[in-house]
């Protein structure tokens, strides 16, 4: 093992998620009792450091705090309230570091109140950014950063702010820019690695319904993205290099894994941090060789596969033995 850890920083969203389970919703005015009320951790940003984490020891390992090659850092903010301490003990359980995580006095925690419709299973959700939107435009980039992984659930200026910033470090840099927001072209110029589902590809390269990925990959090796990816739910994923493009080579589909679909919620963010885990061990473990893209492609979509079996978000992510090796 090299003697220093490769060390992820997931500089995103923490939120909490009060799930109703109820036949119908109540019509205004009215008090209905419902089935179920559950309080789960989430934000896409710390889905993501928790799928990193979980794919970078076992469980048993976490709960031994034995160290691991790779380390994860969660980077964002909570507010004082009761909510907060839960959040980051359940994220320490899991291995990550939470230093990163600023408690902002006399704010609240982000939370996402969804009201789920038993039968048509259809989802109403209203989402109150809290702390999230309170991060402020500073360099939260460590120095000791091997890879800095973003989402958009921050304030867009924090996150443009820090993806110059770990440019300027020479970190390698992810970003999986959901919710889709269109991002000014110099985001895009120099970035390592951009993860985005099908919605968000068609948004940010502004093709319409887009059925050839490669016309899709061809936007964004312009704008100066090395490695783009494209998750396509049970299609698989399509990939492809500002290198193949160059010598006009077709991006290639791997297909999902064959698997009993129970709940795909968290899929994508499991695949980002799978992905995100193979480029930080590339980065302490490579000695200068090319970036196995296939290799890390194919773990995010044997990891993805384990979260589409089970209901839940954060507590379908898999750990790295429960990762099927073909
Ligand atoms: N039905 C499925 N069977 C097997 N694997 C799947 C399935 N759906 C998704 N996956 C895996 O998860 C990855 C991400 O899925 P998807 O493209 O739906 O991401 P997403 O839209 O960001 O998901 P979400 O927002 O629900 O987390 C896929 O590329 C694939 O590897």
């Amino acid at each position: 093992m090299p003697s220093k850890p490769a060390v992820v920083s997931v500089i995103g969203s923490l939120n909490v998620d009060l799930v109703t389970r109820t036949p119908r919703v109540p019509v205004g005015g009215e008090t209905l009792t419902s089935e179920s009320f559950d309080i789960g951790f989430g934000g896409k940003g710390a889905n993501q450091a928790v799928a990193c984490a979980r794919l970078s020891r076992t469980q048993k390992q976490a709960s031994d705090g034995e160290a691991s090659n790779v380390e994860v850092r969660m980077v964002g903010a909570v507010g004082d309230d009761e909510f907060a301490g839960g959040f980051l003990k359940s994220l320490q359980k899991d291995g990550l570091k939470t230093d990163g995580v600023k408690v902002l006095k006399g704010k609240k925690t982000g939370v996402a109140v969804i009201i789920v419709e038993t039968g048509s299973g259809e989802n109403r959700i209203m989402f109150c950014p809290g702390a999230n939107y309170d991060v402020e435009v500073t360099d939260l980039v460590d120095d000791d950063a091997s890879v800095v992984l973003f989402q958009l659930e921050l304030p867009l200026g924090v996150v443009l702010h820090n993806m110059k910033v770990a440019r300027s470090k020479g970190v390698e840099t992810i970003i999986n820019p959901a919710p889709a927001t269109p991002l000014p072209e110099d985001a895009y110029q120099g970035l390592g690695h951009l993860i985005v589902n099908e919605t968000e590809a068609a948004i940010l390269s502004g093709i319409e319904n887009p059925t050839n990925w490669d016309e899709v990959a061809a936007v964004f090796v312009a704008r100066g993205v090395k490695n783009i990816i494209i998750t396509l739910g049970g299609e698989g994923v399509y990939y492809q290099t500002d290198k193949q493009q160059a010598q006009s080579q077709p991006g290639r589909l791997v297909p999902a894994r064959k698997v009993k679909v129970v709940d795909t919620t968290a899929a994508g963010d499991t695949f980002v941090g799978a992905y995100t885990v193979a480029v930080a061990r590339w980065e302490i473990m490579s000695q200068g060789a090319d970036f196995d893209l296939d290799a890390a492609i194919s773990y995010a979509n044997r990891a993805a596969s384990m979260t589409v079996q089970k209901a839940g978000a954060q507590s379908s992510i898999p750990w790295i033995d429960e990762v099927p090796s073909s």
